[in-house]
């Protein structure tokens, strides 16, 4: 790889777009490393797709940059191009899958063919039939096969679950984890459903209002935080404001979850890791207008 960070899939500096009515990227700085698996997590509106369209070449930077694979998206500097499977999939609905995958083959000069039949047969899918008579399960598998096809060493991913039903959702994820412990290839997953996510990705971007919350290992980021969980004081829990993210107040109990260490020198609270979920939605409510004025950005890791 042409890099001279060698180890990193995706790096944003100071990555922001605006649109006419604004920003939808802003101040975004982060690193996926190669070899991870990422969830790409945030609202609607979280700047998801602006990130993904940023990081394929489909749109340029307002300001900052973004290399990918060591490259700039977009110039043609690689010959490692990275798959993108977009939202809405797109594929000629009139072609059969066979001519779909032929078109792959004539599209990409490293196109594995016998590999993209193979995942399209996995999938329980006749290469016979035209694309329009597909389910929407159905043409993500195709759609994946397309992408896979160019055996790519990053596939990004843009809420490639969101019309399937539960066992089609699964059985996508599992093509995918499989291609990951075949190849190693690295992964960047859009989604706003944080459970999709939970127990396949080994990394987290979380975005809300254009922003990066919070970015890193998902190991490293458990460990990086506990919930705090104790009787409400009326004198406040007295810890720094900058380590505690979010303070909730159910009846008489307070429950705060505290980042890097903020929880040393403190007594009478009970300490739990957090889950992901739990990590996740303290930082989207301390993120959200409605909740909080504070906007906490944090990179660990
Ligand atoms: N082409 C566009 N022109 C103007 N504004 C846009 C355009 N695309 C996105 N936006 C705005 O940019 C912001 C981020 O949108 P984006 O689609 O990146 O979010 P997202 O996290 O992918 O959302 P979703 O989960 O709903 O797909 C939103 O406020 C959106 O309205």
């Amino acid at each position: 790889m042409g890099t001279d960070t060698g180890h990193v899939a995706l790096a944003a500096r100071g990555l922001g777009k605006r649109y006419r009515r604004g920003w939808a990227l802003r101040n975004c700085t982060f690193e996926l490393p190669l070899g991870r698996v990422s969830a790409l997590v945030g609202p609607n509106g979280a700047g998801k797709s602006t990130l993904m369209a940023l990081s394929t070449g489909l749109l340029r930077p307002s300001e900052g940059a973004v290399e990918v694979l060591g490259s700039t998206p977009g110039t043609g500097g690689t010959d490692s191009k990275p798959a993108f499977l977009a939202q809405d999939k797109p594929l000629y609905r009139r072609f059969t899958v066979d001519e779909m995958l032929h078109a792959g083959r004539a599209l990409n000069p490293r196109w594995d063919h016998a590999y993209a039949h193979r995942l399209v047969q996995d999938a329980g899918v006749n290469p016979a039939a035209r694309i329009s008579t597909l389910s929407g399960g159905q043409r993500t598998r195709v759609a994946l096969a397309l992408a896979l096809g160019r055996r790519p060493q990053l596939l990004m991913l843009d809420e490639p679950l969101a019309d399937l039903d539960p066992l089609a959702r699964e059985e996508v994820m599992q093509a995918v984890m499989a291609e990951v412990a075949e190849t190693g290839m690295t992964v960047l997953l859009s989604s706003h459903v944080l459970a999709d996510m939970e127990g396949v990705c080994d990394h987290l971007i979380l975005l809300a209002g254009g922003r990066v919350h919070l970015v890193g290992d998902i190991e490293d980021l458990l460990a990086n935080h506990r919930l705090l969980i104790g009787p409400r004081r009326a004198e406040g829990h007295g810890l720094p404001a900058r380590a505690v993210i979010e303070a909730r107040a159910t009846g008489r109990q307070e429950t705060l979850l505290v980042r890097d260490g903020g929880w040393t020198a403190t007594t009478g609270w009970e300490q739990l890791e957090p889950t992901l979920e739990e990590l996740a939605m303290a930082y989207l409510r301390s993120a959200s207008p409605s909740r909080s004025s504070r906007s906490p950005e944090v990179a660990v890791a």
